[in-house]
């Protein structure tokens, strides 16, 4: 069960944007879709603990993260949060192998034993044997897409948030990725926010869709409505 309640201000000199957001859902998907500047990328960060809150919760499985009321607000590392970060973010300096690392080791030199059997496994996993030695700009945009995923489950995350994870990818890889994403939502089953401005994306991966725009929810729709695709096109 993810439980949420934000509310949160951002501003530069010229302009000010509130987010106000709540929701609670069991689905194992939901996706956060909506046009540029809706306020779904502020949503994630906050949940990651990425954007301070002024007001608000976040509940995962029972377990607080962040409640205003209470002074609880964990820190980023502490919430068991994976983020694959809109154009990914890896490192440039480091391999992806210690890209897909770096949350394991931030604290610690070396990797413990079972630590580097993860990150072995999940470069396994996403085919990336012949690359965990390169730098992410060596690679394409779908590998790079791997790194991101795979440096998200490093640290066995309690929710996953893919922010736009097909974005830089055309057409057929992004199909292609898809596909792997919807066998690994099985496999993995990490409850799972997943911000799109793609209905393709939303109709082959979410299970609930929450429609955004003006830093709140308009409208809630679940996955097996008959009307989705038509309310996602209609939407701003
Ligand atoms: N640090 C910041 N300072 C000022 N304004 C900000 C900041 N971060 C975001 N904003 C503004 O808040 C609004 C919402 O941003 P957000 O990144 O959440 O949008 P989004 O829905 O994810 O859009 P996109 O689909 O284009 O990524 C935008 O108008 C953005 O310019």
């Amino acid at each position: 069960m993810i439980d949420i309640r934000l509310q949160l201000s951002v501003q530069d000199a010229r302009r000010r944007f509130d987010l106000n957001i709540a929701f609670a859902t069991d689905a194992p998907v939901v996706a956060l879709y909506g046009p540029s500047g809706a306020g779904k990328s502020l949503t994630l960060q906050a949940i990651a603990g990425l954007q301070p809150v002024s007001a608000g919760h976040v509940r995962l499985n029972g377990h607080t993260l962040l409640d205003t009321a209470a002074g609880t607000c964990l820190p980023p590392e502490a919430r068991g949060v994976g983020y694959l970060f809109q154009h990914y973010a890896l490192f440039p300096h480091l391999s992806v192998r210690d890209n897909i690392a770096f949350g394991l080791t931030s604290w610690r030199r070396r990797l413990r034993a079972g630590d580097a059997a993860r990150v072995d496994a999940l470069i396994a996993s996403f085919g990336l044997e012949a690359l965990a030695h390169s730098r992410p700009s060596t690679l394409s945009g779908g590998q790079q897409q791997r790194v991101a995923l795979a440096r998200a489950l490093a640290c066995q995350p309690q929710v996953l948030l893919l922010d736009e994870p097909f974005a830089a990818l055309h057409t057929t890889l992004r199909r292609q990725l898809r596909a792997e994403l919807r066998e690994l939502r099985q496999r993995l089953a990490i409850p799972t926010l997943l911000v799109s401005h793609d209905p393709e994306d939303v109709v082959a991966l979410a299970d609930e869709v929450l429609l955004m725009d003006g830093g709140g929810v308009q409208a809630r729709l679940r996955a097996d409505d008959p009307g989705l695709r038509a309310s996602l096109e209609a939407a701003p």
